[in-house]
């Protein structure tokens, strides 16, 4: 479990009273859902959370093919015969990691439904294939993130899921967090990052109006890392906030001519 120790502090810049809150959730040991749109530091700060609480974090980033036996384990054929290998979410409840399940609306119900002994208080975990019940360890909690800008009806997490959950709000930080932040990562002096972060507001007015999602601050640290390295900023800004947000050609030029005013 020591390979999951997060040995070094991640930076990770407050904004609200959510480093707290989490404390006080690991202390009842609560499953715990993050919410907010891509890039606005949730992976971050359960990381921040894992380093400051001194344990093990597991990080599975879910997908659409992702069946239970991707979380829970399977047999493996090898030299000497089938032997049982531990899925990520077996081995956090085995031995007392927090487990982070990354957008886990995405992983089809079957494999949501496989976390809910686990998220009541019976905090177990049926491996029915290997015929054995695992008991939680009493360090192990449940993270999982969710932003709610993709769902859709067709596609959102059941109630049954919802409701064994306590969840923390994240969003795009305000202005000078935002700033503080963008700066810090990518080494750019303040001004430059407050002009980074200037275009991403005007962007994120567009959301809705052309734009499915809000330019994200991990965006504004990739543009500001590049002119840290001396790339010209406007060139920058092409490449990691404009071209990979949108493929309309109206809406790209709309960007650019925001970008121009800045830099
Ligand atoms: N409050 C914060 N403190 C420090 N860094 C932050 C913060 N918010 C965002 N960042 C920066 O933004 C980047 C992206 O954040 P992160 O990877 O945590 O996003 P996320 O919300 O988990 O996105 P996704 O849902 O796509 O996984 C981080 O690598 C970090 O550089």
């Amino acid at each position: 479990m020591t390979d999951y120790l997060v040995p070094e502090e991640p930076y990770y810049r407050g904004v609200g009273d959510e480093i707290a809150m989490y404390e006080a959730a690991y202390e009842i040991r609560m499953p715990m859902m993050l919410k907010g749109p891509t890039g606005c530091g949730k992976t971050r700060f359960v990381e921040h959370m894992a380093w400051k609480l001194g344990k093990p974090l597991i990080t599975v980033a879910c997908n659409e093919d992702m069946t239970a036996s991707d979380l829970l384990g399977r047999f493996l054929l090898d030299a000497n015969g089938t032997r049982w290998q531990d899925g990520p979410l077996t081995l956090a409840a085995r031995f007392g990691a927090i487990c982070y399940l990354d957008e886990v609306v995405e992983a089809r119900q079957d494999t949501t439904v496989a976390i809910h002994p686990l998220t009541d208080n019976r905090r177990i975990l049926p491996l029915e294939r290997k015929g054995e019940v695992v008991k939680a360890h009493p360090d192990f909690q449940l993270v999982v993130s969710y932003n709610p800008g993709y769902q859709s009806v067709m596609k959102d997490l059941k109630q049954s899921t919802k409701q064994r959950f306590g969840a923390l709000d994240f969003d795009y930080p305000t202005h000078d967090i935002e700033v503080e932040i963008v700066s810090h990562e990518s080494g750019v002096d303040a001004e430059t990052a407050s002009k980074l972060v200037q275009i991403a507001e005007r962007a994120r007015n567009l959301k809705g109006h052309g734009l499915d999602e809000g330019l994200s601050t991990r965006m504004l640290v990739y543009a500001g890392s590049l002119i840290a390295k001396g790339i010209e900023p406007l060139k920058a800004c092409r490449v990691a906030l404009v071209r990979p947000i949108t493929d309309d050609v109206d809406m790209r030029d709309a960007l650019d001519a925001a970008v121009t005013t800045y830099f």
